[in-house]
């Protein structure tokens, strides 16, 4: 399948993602509940499953991290590697990302993962939120995300890096970027997508104010493209899914990659420099003091 020049360029120029494997059992294969031939088998890792369909070339891949699918390091590393795998194996053609645990899509960054870590630990986390996105955004799949949960900040970060976006109707899923109420900012990237997503204004209201956005509004402002009942939500993927999967690959891929490409370029030209700004603001005294009374607060509100 021939792809365009610069999604290869991009590809190439993208981590390996191995180096930063640790304790997961990537490459487990197993049969699926009532599953039989090789379609039917899935595989996965502790943290991501995947469940492949052959006949129609479409996986979907369930994060299951609970209880909230935090993105742990492991996780990042996991859903990279299980990228990769789908886009190299030419029977997939899509992927519908969706949540294993109940109630929540992603709560985005794992708070642990940069509330009292040393710099090069929140570097190496950075780095690998940075691969996860820049996997997602250029992928060369069809990525529907079936948002079955709350999507807030790092969770609408992987949910905007999909090609469509359906979420199931219940005022308790909210999504949005968050992150001026945790007393930190948006990345210049996650921004651009923003923008590209849902305007420029409608961005710089929603990104100041820290907007979580229920159903109804985040199908308004264009933040997810169909809302449907909960129940829906994995019939409505599919059905997004044959829409776009109804298209020529390589005529889909160079429009996608023109619609995509300098967005990614600009994060691919500074990724160093954008992972000492992430260091160096997280690791300062009075950010990390307000993390830390985030991370209290979440774990004293219960329900
Ligand atoms: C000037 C220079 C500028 C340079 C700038 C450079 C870089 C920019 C810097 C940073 C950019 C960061 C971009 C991304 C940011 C993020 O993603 S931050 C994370 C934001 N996430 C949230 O705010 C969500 C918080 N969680 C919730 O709201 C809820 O948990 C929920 C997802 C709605 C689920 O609710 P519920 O089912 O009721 O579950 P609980 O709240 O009871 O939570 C269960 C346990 O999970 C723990 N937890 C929840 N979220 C997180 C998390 N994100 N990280 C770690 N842990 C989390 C929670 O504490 C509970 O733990 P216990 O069971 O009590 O131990």
């Amino acid at each position: 399948m021939a792809l365009a020049s610069g999604v290869r360029f991009a590809e190439r120029a993208l981590l390996r993602p191995w180096a930063l494997l640790r304790g997961t059992t990537l490459g487990r294969t197993e049969p699926a509940a009532g599953g039989g031939g090789d379609g039917a088998r899935r595989f996965g890792s502790q943290r991501v499953l995947v469940e492949p369909d052959a006949a129609s070339g479409v996986a979907v891949m369930k994060l299951r991290n609970p209880p909230v699918n935090a993105l742990s390091l492991e996780l990042l590393t996991e859903l990279v590697i299980s990228l990769e795998k789908l886009e190299n194996d030419k029977t997939f053609r899509g992927v519908i990302l969706t949540s294993d645990c109940p109630r929540v899509f992603c709560a985005g960054l794992d708070l642990t993962e940069i509330c009292g870590r040393n710099p090069a630990h929140c570097a190496e986390y950075w780095k690998a939120m940075q691969e996860l996105w820049l996997r997602t955004y250029l992928s060369s799949l069809v990525l529907v995300a079936a948002i079955n949960g709350a999507c807030p900040a790092g969770g609408c970060i992987i949910a905007l890096s999909c090609d469509c976006r359906v979420l199931a109707d219940n005022p308790k899923y909210r999504i949005g970027l968050n992150e001026t109420l945790l007393g930190i900012i948006a990345p210049f990237w996650l921004k651009d997508t923003y923008v590209n997503t849902i305007g420029h204004r409608a961005s710089e209201q929603a990104l100041q104010l820290g907007s979580l956005f229920p159903p109804a509004e985040a199908l308004q402002v264009g933040l997810v493209d169909q809302v449907v009942p909960e129940d829906q939500v994995q019939s409505t993927a599919l059905s997004e899914m044959a829409r776009w999967l109804a298209v020529p690959d390589h005529a889909r891929q160079l429009t996608k990659n023109m619609m995509r490409k300098a967005t990614a370029d600009r994060l691919l030209r500074q990724r160093d420099a954008d992972t000492q700004n992430f260091v160096s603001f997280v690791c300062r005294d009075s950010i990390q003091k307000s993390l830390q009374a985030y991370l209290e607060k979440l774990r004293q509100r219960k329900g």
